[in-house]
């Protein structure tokens, strides 16, 4: 491996990050740095051993349904410094327990999680700790090189300098082998590259304990030598590497230090990996000779040799607390010892997660988003295209309507047709593209890159420009196209109305997207929006609607944007409108048009006022959704 740095340079480094490394409460302590060791500029940590007793997690399997439990008072050991693979067959129970133990999941878990001998105390945890979700969750659009500084940005705050975080990334892509792609983009990267870039995004805030969701699943036997030897390494260095793996070949096997393997949420084995076959041997359940010790022991927890070979195993591992077949069991501390070996943790002065403030999380979120927005060829292209496109195909269709008064009628209906892409627009993009983004949030959020106030901020005020140029870009052609009033006054009123609709249409899909998945959201968006049209005003008029279904009509932003329309266009005093393609103008006057579809003309900043609010409380809204989802998952 070529290693570009001097000692001198990674010391350097190193004072001044473990300047930041003092928030995680448990004591890092660094090691001499030689030349040529992998990611020498992270300091060392003290290995963490991490202890379950009884550990059992279920789940609500919905209304008035049963509990079900998927783990079943199980216990476990894992020491650290060591590479530690959570087997057994799918459903077993592998990622629940991987959930539980990293802290992802804590509604319905009972037992106890120690670390280094203590009641694991969640926030502290958190902050040593990080997970790696078996779906690369990655910024697509940027480069490896970008991903990684935005991340060393958010993950080690404004306490760290420039030149120590530059250090720190290029470290970490020439040990992980990511350094010749740097100026990839992460969607071009293969499989195995995803998941190194997944891991070195995570090894910048250098975390004592890693959680990996199946890090192998996907690769090619090549690949997933790569990402296991690394691991490896990174486990060498003093950090627990905790990882769930399918099937793994015999080579493969070898390379882990020790083994949790889970049939149907109880422990069948624990152990050393080399200590596998004997433990097997010992309970009469021998691995015959040429067979993979890793396929057999999840053909025993498969049941493929009876249920009383599994209950053997069951009870011969004491579900999970015999710890006699580690690989030097003698080395394995006691709770006591543990105690007395680490000293109680130092309390964080902070509660919140982050290293960074609100503001350098905004500023890095904002400046990942620029970079997003301007290559991102759905949300930025197509979505200018499609609102030119538009103006252009409803302003030939509608050409003259805003100025004849035989076309008032198909003024009108323009006005509706406008109103609809505005809200549908909007929310339908946002509804598709933010459920990816969701999980990506998920991900981030919870190994503490930024606050969801940051994230929510920079949503925010990143749709702002494109909204406005797209809705701007539109508004002026429809308007020109369709021979509406020449008045700036009138476009202001009509420009306004329609970027209100937009920040409407934004919030509802933010709300669907938020919570739901692409299909339920693709569903549910459009169904959400008929009782919006009924209530407009414009099928059947406000006059008309039946008194218990008159309150509808207050709360239809609909019908709040076809008012404001009515009045930008035909309200203000219009003046007699022209009847140049008819003999006999029915609307001629615009006074009697509004008499007839029951609207005013002078009621814009009611609908204004409207419509902000109805903005506000949406984005409040959102803010909660996103917020409860975030809850949800734990
Ligand atoms: N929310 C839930 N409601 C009901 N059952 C659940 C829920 N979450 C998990 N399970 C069940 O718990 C069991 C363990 O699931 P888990 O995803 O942990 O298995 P796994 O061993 O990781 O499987 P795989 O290797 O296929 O990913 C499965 O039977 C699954 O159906």
């Amino acid at each position: 491996m070529e290693m570009i740095r001097n000692e001198t340079v990674a010391e350097v480094a190193l004072t001044t990050l473990s300047h930041n490394d003092e928030k995680p409460v448990y004591n890092a302590t660094t090691i001499p740095i030689t030349p040529g060791t992998m990611l020498s500029t992270l300091p060392s940590r003290e290995p963490v051993d991490i202890e379950f007793k009884e550990l059992a997690y279920t789940v609500s399997e919905g209304f008035r349904k049963d509990r079900k439990e998927i783990l079943h008072d199980i216990f476990g050991k894992f020491p650290g410094s060591q590479l530690i693979a959570i087997m057994g067959p799918s459903g077993a129970g592998k990622s629940t327990l991987l959930d539980v133990l990293s802290g992802f999941k804590t509604t319905g878990v009972e037992g106890n999680v120690l670390v280094n001998g203590r009641r694991r105390d969640l926030t502290a945890f958190r902050r040593m700790s990080c997970y790696i979700t078996q779906d690369d969750r990655l910024q697509p659009l940027l480069t490896v090189l970008e991903n990684m500084r935005i991340a060393a940005n958010l993950k080690l705050g404004e306490n760290v300098s420039y030149e120590d975080k530059e250090t720190r990334i290029e470290d970490i892509l020439i040990g992980l082998g990511l350094y010749e792609h740097d100026r990839t983009l992460a969607r071009d990267l293969s499989g195995g590259q995803k998941k190194r870039l997944s891991i070195a995004l995570e090894m910048i805030s250098n975390p004592t304990i890693m959680f990996l969701d199946e890090p192998t699943t996907g690769l090619d036997s090549h690949s997933c030598t790569k990402v296991v030897e690394l691991l490896k390494e990174l486990a060498s260095q003093g950090r627990t590497v905790i990882c769930t793996i399918h099937q793994p070949s015999a080579k493969l096997f070898q390379e882990f230090n020790q083994v949790y393997v889970l049939a149907s949420g109880n422990c069948v084995y624990q152990g050393g990996t080399n200590n596998l076959v004997p433990f097997l041997d010992s309970v009469g359940l021998p691995c015959r000779e040429y067979h993979n010790p890793a396929d057999y022991i999840i053909e025993l927890a498969c049941e493929e040799y009876g249920k009383d070979a599994l209950n053997s195993l069951i009870k011969a591992s004491s579900n999970g607390s015999n710890t006699d077949w580690f690989e030097d069991p003698t080395k394995v501390l006691k709770g006591e010892t543990l105690l007395r070996a680490f000293p109680k943790p130092i309390r964080s002065r902070t509660q919140t997660l982050e290293d960074s403030s609100f503001g350098y999380q905004l500023y890095y979120l904002l400046k990942r988003g620029v970079i997003k927005t301007k290559r991102d060829t759905t949300l930025t292209h197509l979505r200018i295209g499609v609102n030119i496109f538009l103006a252009i195909m409803l302003g030939f269709l509608y050409v003259d309507a805003g100025n004849e008064g035989s076309r008032v009628l198909d003024n009108y209906n323009l006005l509706f047709a406008i109103l609809m892409h505005h809200s549908m627009t909007t929310m339908m993009l946002t509804v598709l593209t933010f459920p990816t983004e969701m999980s990506i949030l998920l991900k981030e959020h919870f190994n503490r890159w930024y606050s969801l106030k940051a994230y929510y901020s920079s949503v925010t005020v990143l749709d702002i420009p494109i909204s406005v140029l797209c809705c701007l870009i539109f508004s002026v052609l429809i308007y020109l196209l369709s021979t509406q009033p020449m008045e700036w006054m009138r476009f202001g009123m009509f420009f306004a109305i329609s970027l209100l609709v937009v920040f409407v249409g934004q919030s509802i899909g933010l709300i669907i997207g938020g919570w739901c998945n692409v299909v339920n959201g693709t569903f549910l968006a459009p169904i959400l929006t008929i009782p919006m049209m009924m209530f407009a005003g414009f099928g059947v008029t406000l006059r008309d609607l039946p008194n218990y279904l008159k309150w509808g009509s207050h709360i239809s932003y609909l019908r709040y944007g076809l008012e404001g329309y009515v009045g930008a266009i035909y309200g203000e005093h219009r003046s007699t409108l022209a009847c140049e393609m008819a003999p006999y103008c029915h609307y001629r006057y615009p006074q009697k048009f509004l008499a007839e579809i029951t609207m005013r003309g002078d009621q814009f900043w009611k609908d204004v006022i409207a419509l902000s609010v109805t903005v506000l409380v949406l984005r409040v809204g959102a803010y909660i959704v996103l917020k409860a989802k975030i809850n949800s998952v734990k």
